[in-house]
């Protein structure tokens, strides 16, 4: 079964899909498929179809970007047992770059179908403020409070962001939030609770609880990270001049931001996090904004297409 984002990235998944299944006929009839029509439809037909067909669903090979893995995975929350595969036609596809699966969609379809075998993934579970556990979310890849937030909820906000999505520009969007965000952020005091630990934190920048290693569309925020059933990686950017930020930046990509001294990593299996003011976050992309966030991982391994 696919689920079709045919917005995410350029607007290509449709076209992908399509085209595979017209140059392998032998597939036909064996695919149901379908198409979201609005902000959240991932969700809803990830929920309905799971209802519907639990028990005869093989695979759901869901085509998007990160944004939509994330509404898939919320919409299966109750549905642990169906395989999952993902298929990156967005602009980040960090879950992709995570599971070590081809970036270019028709080679990463192809080896979905043929090459490629399932294997156990522990999503995150996340709620906010003093909700109840039945509104608590999964995330996928990362989790992401502060500095980061506030440049994707600044870019999500843009309405510049359609049209430079199409024109495969959208990173210009946030280029722009990079820059202006640098001048604007003020560092957060956070409190920590984790794995028997209290820990009061001024200056902080940002702070980002991964699954594996990549984040912002390739950035490696957790180099370290490997997929595991226990632990997250935390990501924690201290106090941090203007210049080393920028220099932060660049380093990302290729995981070498450790070696700053305001960069911190360690391992977590649960997080306690709040924040006296209302603080930004993003759970892979999506933003909003919490006061306290309780974050802890999925014990339901789900069965996904990966290579690591
Ligand atoms: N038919 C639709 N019309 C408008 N928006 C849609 C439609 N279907 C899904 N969406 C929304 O499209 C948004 C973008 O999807 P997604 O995040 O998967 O792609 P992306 O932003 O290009 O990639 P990435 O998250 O990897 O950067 C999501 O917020 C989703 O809710």
């Amino acid at each position: 079964m696919f689920i079709i984002n045919p917005v995410a990235g350029s607007g290509k998944g449709e076209q992908v899909v399509q085209n595979y299944l017209v140059e392998h006929p032998e597939l036909k009839g064996s695919f149901k498929t379908y198409v979201t029509e609005y902000p959240g439809h991932a969700k809803e037909l990830a929920r309905q179809v799971a209802t519907l067909y639990s028990e005869s669903i093989k695979l759901l090979i869901v085509v998007g970007g990160d944004g939509t893995m994330y509404e898939v995975l919320n919409g299966l929350k109750d549905f642990s047992g169906i395989p999952l595969a993902f298929i990156p036609v967005g602009s980040g596809n960090d879950f992709a770059r995570g599971c070590a699966m081809p970036l270019k969609p028709t080679i990463n379809l192809h080896e979905t179908l043929h090459d490629v075998s399932l294997h156990p993934y522990w999503a995150g579970k996340y709620k906010t403020d003093f909700k109840h556990d039945r509104h608590e979310k999964l995330f996928a890849s990362s989790l992401g409070f502060g500095f980061d937030a506030e440049v994707a909820s600044l870019a999500n906000e843009s309405r510049a962001k359609k049209w430079l999505n199409k024109a495969r520009l959208k990173y210009l969007v946030y280029i722009y939030g990079l820059i202006l965000m640098t001048f604007k952020f003020k560092p957060k005091k956070l409190k920590l609770i984790y794995d028997g630990k209290e820990r009061d934190l001024t200056g902080i920048w940002m702070l980002t609880v991964s699954n594996h290693p990549y984040f912002g569309g390739g950035m490696k925020i957790a180099p370290n990270a490997t997929i595991n059933k226990q632990t997250f990686y935390i990501t924690i950017v201290h106090q941090i001049s203007k210049w080393k930020l920028l220099c932060l930046f660049l380093t990302v990509f290729f995981g070498k931001h450790l070696q700053l001294k305001e960069v911190e990593t360690f391992q977590v299996t649960d997080l306690e996090l709040t924040s006296d003011q209302k603080l930004t976050y993003h759970a892979d992309g999506f933003t909003d904004s919490c006061y306290r966030c309780l974050v802890r991982k999925d014990p339901n391994a789900r069965l996904v297409k990966r290579k690591l």
